[in-house]
């Protein structure tokens, strides 16, 4: 399959509100084409509702999102360059998986509908089992059709909500070394939402630590696992020891005289604090 180029995705501003709940505040956000994002969080941070809102089935109550420099906020989802691939593959029973591949270029008139729905197939190398209904596939299978049926469309953005979340863990494993090898192949902006810290940490080019409605902090994997600035960050990416403590005096890496304390987080501070 050729190359797809993938657009920016940017959110100014984006504020989901329900009646006596803000699910997402006010958020700020630029993702560069081509690029695999992972937006991680815990359960009800708002991660979903975000991803949602990209997709056009939900409406932001503020802000604006932007594809490719386009402001798409008003349009509808089929308006929209986006494609979602959801935990729960939602294929077509009664179709074969050729005719899933097929059905979104199909359905837009495409006149080389089956060949690129075999290349899709061919990129998650399942084209010799075309013939098959997903009732007799695997859900390593199913979760690759779903994800070749989302790629034959050459959506500008690829939404991930959680699609490996019902493999078990081998597998899941093994899907994500899948995943962002497809994703380096076809060029296309994926945005994945998890809460699986290992799963966000080897796949994404950017990690952005939700919580709450806000994003935390966002960054390289290892510049958050080495340098994460809240308390928050630093326990929801791994194991850590957190002391409390007041910061008496000093710079991050020259420490004077310190205690130490939640705001001497990130850890180089911690380790250059020699008297607590
Ligand atoms: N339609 C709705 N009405 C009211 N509150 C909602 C609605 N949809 C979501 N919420 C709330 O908004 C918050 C964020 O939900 P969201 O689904 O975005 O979380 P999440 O981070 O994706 O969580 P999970 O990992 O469990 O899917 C939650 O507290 C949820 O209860």
């Amino acid at each position: 399959m050729a190359k797809d180029s993938g657009a920016d995705l940017e959110l100014a501003g984006v504020t989901k509100r329900f009646p006596g709940f803000t699910a997402v505040e006010a958020l700020d956000l630029t993702i560069p084409a081509g690029s695999f994002f992972a937006l991680l969080g815990p359960s009800g941070c708002g991660k979903t509702t975000t991803l949602r809102m990209v997709a056009g089935l939900e409406t932001p109550t503020e802000g604006r999102i932007l594809i490719g420099g386009n402001d798409v906020t008003d349009r509808k989802p089929h308006q929209r360059p986006v494609n979602t691939v959801f935990q729960s593959y939602a294929l077509f029973p009664h179709m074969t998986v050729l005719r899933n591949v097929m059905f979104g270029p199909g359905r837009r008139g495409v006149s080389d509908a089956q060949r690129r729905a075999h290349e899709a197939l061919q990129l998650v190398e399942l084209d010799h089992l075309a013939g098959r209904r997903p009732s007799q596939l695997s859900g390593g299978q199913q979760q690759r059709v779903a994800l070749a049926r989302a790629i034959v469309n050459r959506p500008a953005v690829l939404l991930l909500d959680e699609p490996l979340g019902a493999l078990d863990l081998k597998l899941r494993r093994q899907m994500q070394l899948e995943l962002k090898g497809i994703q380096n192949e076809v060029g296309l902006t994926f945005v994945h939402v998890t809460h699986d810290q290992e799963e966000a940490m080897t796949m994404a080019d950017t990690v952005a630590v939700m919580n709450g409605g806000r994003i935390e902090q966002m960054g390289a994997p290892e510049d958050l696992y080495e340098l994460p600035r809240t308390a928050f960050v630093a326990n929801f990416l791994g194991q850590s020891n957190l002391l409390v403590g007041t910061v008496l005096s000093g710079e991050t890496g020259s420490w004077s005289r310190s205690r130490v304390t939640d705001s001497a987080w990130p850890p180089t501070a911690r380790a250059g604090a020699p008297d607590g």
